[in-house]
């Protein structure tokens, strides 16, 4: 569906700035438009789709649920209630859930998270005692940590959620599975009995996505709510585990498979909103003579922004490289083929994390790159590094996905060693480690990225190694090394994302057209030489460059730079960012920046009267000694 007929629903956007409700009334807010916004989504995913076809949609739902400024009450439905239901569901239960779900005759979230567990999940407390006498279950909080914490939606929206807790039969703990768990009657929308509710309150970000608290008092729920896809409990009892506990683990490996695609959506419009200001905006006078310039025309500016369009471009296409890994691994565990999931895991581990710190990093300095206008709400550059730092933490925390990483990359590593082979994105481990002399081409650079993530690896294996031989436990040596662990995981997702962004454009070149093709190319080759320069110590230390080698690198950096200049406004206009999508003050397509900066300062409550009530009460008392 496109923006046009989004953004042509009455009533949609906002007449008051959402920076001038309370916390009450932009989630109340949030809901009207949710609502009238879905009446026209009515996104129908289903497992007939093609890649293609969920990719579109799932960026389609990442473009709309940008017109929230923040973002929607109903994030999580889409995002992981529905995708729980399909992927952990038995035909049975998708049958049913999905088609209430999709209807949205009920709205639903995913509680995972808990006030005393984020990361481990095998340390949820949340119980589900299995009654072979009722057949059913019995949810329970036992202490304050075990309250679920943070669940979007969870707290006045949702009436349905998953719920991840702890399996008890018979006194002994089964592991962690999903339960679909009504929260609020469908009529009146109050708690169930046994099920207490609430908001965590104000947040940096999200603030209108409605993150809530839920605690259990003995709730019972029947026995078909589990969700037995994976593993099961029989009537009487019996456990029936699945071929591997961590596909319970499956709806965050396709979430963060999602936040990619959605860092690239994000840092697009960031840079978008920031370029073409840099484009109105003229300051200072450096030639006395001359009019003073475009920001834009500034290099440091362009060096500020012009690598994040590339790594926008980047990252959609390792977005697009990775979902189409995800689409088929997921084919592969429908026929009980799991030989490929810990390979998907590891990516998603490393491609989740390096996309949420280079678009937080690059949002950041979009607004930098604004000064004061930069700082304003109404640019919405802040609310957007809100949204997307809070990416960093959520769908699995950023240092924990690297060492999630490093213990694949550990492993393909000691493996290799003993010669077993190694496989796909690994493969290149294999390869020689030693660089003769520096290849500035973009491929040989990119051959530089990935012998310094072998060279990385094989070292922090070695003083793993070493801990271990000084007698030290492979725990405590893996902690020992662990800042180590995680440079070589960024090692390996960088030369992942660079040899990625390269492949799939060299794939699309030959359809574009000359022009077109040759400033696509000259983003991946900026790509490729910022990098190299940002990691200039590795290259220095594991690739042969030499002070020449530098030297002519930063000099085709600043050429690249001028090269992209006059195109610098076309890139980002091909964004093709609605304004009501940017909704910015800065970023308008018109370039009328200081007149919306105008509308929207008159629309501070503040500026609906010349003299403020506090004067009379406050100040002019004060200011006379009266006070
Ligand atoms: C109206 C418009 C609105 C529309 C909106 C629509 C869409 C939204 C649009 C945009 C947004 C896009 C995305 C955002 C969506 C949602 C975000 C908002 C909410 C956020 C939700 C959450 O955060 S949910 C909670 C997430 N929590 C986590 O991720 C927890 C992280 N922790 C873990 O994953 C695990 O604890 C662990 C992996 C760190 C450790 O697990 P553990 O069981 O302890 O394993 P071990 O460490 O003992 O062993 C590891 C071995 O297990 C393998 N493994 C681990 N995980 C997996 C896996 N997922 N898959 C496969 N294998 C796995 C691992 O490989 C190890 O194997 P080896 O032993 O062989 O090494
Ligand atoms: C905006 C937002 C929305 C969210 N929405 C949801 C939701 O809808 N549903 C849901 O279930 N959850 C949700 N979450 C929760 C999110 O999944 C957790 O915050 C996240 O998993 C991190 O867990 P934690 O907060 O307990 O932090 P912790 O796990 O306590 O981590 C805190 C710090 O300890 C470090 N640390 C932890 N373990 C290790 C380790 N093994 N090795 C090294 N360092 C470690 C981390 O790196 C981090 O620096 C949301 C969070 C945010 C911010």
């Amino acid at each position: 569906m496109d923006e046009q007929k989004v953004l042509s629903i009455k009533g949609l956007l906002d007449d008051t700035p959402e920076e001038y409700l309370s916390h009450k009334e932009k989630y109340e807010n949030s809901i009207r438009k949710s609502v009238l916004f879905y009446k026209t989504l009515h996104s129908t995913e289903d497992e007939n789709m093609s890649v293609d076809e969920k990719t579109k949609l799932n960026f389609r739902n990442i473009v709309t649920s940008a017109i929230f400024k923040d973002n929607s009450p109903f994030m999580l439905h889409n995002s992981m209630f529905i995708p729980t239901i399909m992927g952990q569901g038995t035909d049975e239960q998708r049958e049913y859930w999905m088609k209430r779900a999709k209807n949205m005759e009920i709205i639903g979230t995913y509680a995972q998270t808990e006030l005393g567990h984020g990361t481990f999940i095998r340390g949820l407390e949340t119980q589900a005692t299995y009654d072979p006498d009722t057949e059913e279950f019995v949810l329970h909080s036992p202490v304050l940590s075990s309250y679920k914490w943070w669940p979007g939606g969870l707290a006045h929206t949702a009436n349905y959620c998953i719920v991840m807790a702890r399996l008890y039969i018979k006194g002994k703990s089964h592991g962690i599975h999903p339960f679909m768990v009504q929260i609020r009657d469908e009529e009146t929308h109050m708690p169930l009995p046994g099920i207490k509710l609430g908001e965590i309150g104000a947040k940096l970000g999200f603030n209108t996505v409605n993150n809530g608290f839920l605690g259990f008092e003995n709730h019972r729920i029947s026995r078909d709510r589990m969700l037995m896809k994976n593993a099961q409990v029989l009537k009487d009892g019996t456990f029936v585990a699945g071929s591997n506990s961590k596909l319970t683990y499956g709806t965050m490996v396709y979430v963060r498979v999602l936040i990619v695609s959605n860092m690239a959506n994000m840092l697009a419009k960031a840079v978008t909103i920031a370029l073409r200001y840099s484009a109105i905006r003229r300051q200072s006078q450096p030639k006395p003579d001359e009019p003073e310039p475009q920001i834009l025309d500034y290099v440091t500016q362009q060096h500020k922004l012009f690598i994040a369009i590339a790594s926008s471009h980047a990252f959609y296409m390792n977005a697009m490289w990775l979902w189409e890994i995800y689409y088929s691994v997921s084919l592969q565990l429908a026929s009980g083929k799991l030989d490929n999931l810990p390979e998907l895991h590891a990516l998603a581990c490393c491609l989740k994390p390096l996309s949420t710190i280079d678009a937080t990093a690059m949002i950041e300095k979009c607004r930098l790159a604004c000064g004061g206008h930069g700082y304003m709400l109404s640019a919405n550059l802040a609310q957007t590094y809100g949204l997307a730092t809070a990416a960093y933490t959520y769908e699995g925390e950023n240092t924990v996905l690297l060492l999630q990483a490093a213990r694949s990359l550990v492993k393909a590593w000691v493996g290799h060693v003993k010669g077993r082979p190694l496989k796909g994105t690994m493969a290149y481990l294999a390869g020689d480690s030693t660089v003769k002399a520096w290849d500035g081409s973009i491929d040989g650079i990119i051959q530089s990225f990935k012998v310094v993530a072998i060279r990385k690896i094989s070292s922090v294996v070695k003083i793993l190694q070493d801990y271990e031989k000084s007698g030290l436990s492979p725990e405590d040596a893996w902690n020992k090394a662990s800042v180590f662990l995680t440079a070589a995981s960024e090692a390996h997702g960088r030369a992942v994302l660079l040899s990625v962004y390269k492949s799939e454009m060299d794939k699309r070149a030959a359809v574009l057209s000359p022009p077109l093709r040759k400033v696509l190319l000259q983003l991946v080759d900026l790509y490729v030489t910022y990098w190299a320069l940002e990691k200039v110590g590795d290259m220095l230390l594991y690739a042969s460059i030499t002070d020449k080698d530098v030297d002519e690198l930063q000099r085709r950096y600043i050429e690249l730079l001028a090269a992209i200049r006059p195109n610098a406004v076309g890139l980002v206009d091909a964004f093709d960012f609605r304004d009501e999508i940017l909704n910015s003050t800065l970023g308008a397509y018109d370039g009328r920046a200081y007149e919306r900066l105008m509308e929207e300062a008159m629309k501070s409550p503040l500026n609906a009267e010349p003299v403020n009530q506090t004067f009379h009460k406050y100040l002019k008392p004060f200011m006379r000694g009266k006070l």
